[in-house]
């Protein structure tokens, strides 16, 4: 029998960001797009992100995570998903701090309480080339985004903070039609990688409110790296302090953007749904000719 057979999964979520663990250290199989698809497609390893546990890359990781959206497309972050990564190795032992590697660098995780943790999510990007966008817009705080058929966003921000995030600064959020919007900006032709989006309205200098469209997922109860990504630009825009608590449809996380070293940390609840066994045949999955 492979090692891949009937495997085990954790289903957890941080602040309803549905998240599927998969633990496939100790085993060379990378798991496909297609495999990650069928995954998602699955009753009860159903996710926005799947997190795919290998042996990590240093000695001074506890593993190398493969993050996967919904859709099969990769992701090189995810703030809650990384939370709950944290936790699924506490609970096999693992110190309350470790390190944890992802195709965009070591992700730092404290365990603050049972179920709560602090991640330092790193640096954010600002320069055009590395979020990336399609063309130099001058001030990436700042600039002017055309939207076909939407002339009152206004302008955005955009930030990487390992994956691609746009921001806008608006009034009252939940009154845009988002499934109209997110697939739309999503897509946009600036952002040649896609970009997770995110409607923001500052409630004062220190909370935000915010709703996520996430690339490759759709709309997510919370997404941890576009709070990052809000409280950052905000931030950098005078809108806010450093410090901020970011509400999200699904609770609060609380995001402070350290002036010593430039990171972001991250700080946020994860939840055990339950556990599960995926069907070997999930994991056979070939891609199609097109793919
Ligand atoms: N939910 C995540 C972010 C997921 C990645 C995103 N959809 C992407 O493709 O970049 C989080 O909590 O950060």
């Amino acid at each position: 029998m492979s090692a891949l057979d009937d495997h085990a999964f954790l289903k957890m979520n941080g602040l309803g960001n549905e998240i599927v663990i998969l633990d496939l250290r100790g085993s060379a199989h990378v798991v496909t797009p297609a495999e990650a698809r069928a995954i998602a497609g699955g009753s009860d390893s159903h996710f926005d992100q799947l997190m795919v546990l290998h042996d990590p890359v240093t000695s001074r990781a506890a593993a190398f995570m493969r993050i996967y959206n919904s859709d099969g497309s990769d992701s090189a972050a995810c703030g809650n998903g990384t939370r709950c990564v944290a936790w699924a190795l506490a609970r096999e032992g693992a110190p309350d701090e470790l390190v944890l590697e992802t195709a965009s660098g070591a992700l730092a995780s404290s365990r603050i309480a049972p179920e709560l943790f602090t991640v330092d999510m790193g640096e954010p990007r600002f320069d055009w080339r590395e979020i990336p966008l399609a063309r130099d817009v001058g001030d990436t705080s700042l600039f002017d985004l055309e939207v076909p058929g939407w002339p009152g966003l206004g302008r955005a921000s955009a930030v990487s903070m390992g994956n691609p995030h746009l921001i806008f600064f608006i009034r009252d959020p939940m009154s845009y039609h988002f499934d109209t919007l997110g697939p739309l900006l999503e897509r946009h032709p600036l952002f040649p990688e896609r970009v997770n989006v995110s409607f923001a309205e500052v409630m004062s200098p220190t909370h935000v409110d915010l709703r996520v469209w996430e690339r490759g997922a759709g709309p997510t109860k919370a997404c941890g790296t576009a709070a990052c990504a809000t409280a950052v630009a905000a931030a950098r825009r005078g809108l806010t302090e450093r410090e901020a608590t970011i509400t999200l449809p699904g609770g609060d996380l609380d995001i402070f953007w350290r002036e010593s070293d430039r990171h972001v940390l991250m700080t946020g609840p994860v939840e055990l749904e339950w556990e599960g066994r995926l069907p070997a045949s999930l994991l056979r999955q070939r891609e199609s000719v097109e793919e």
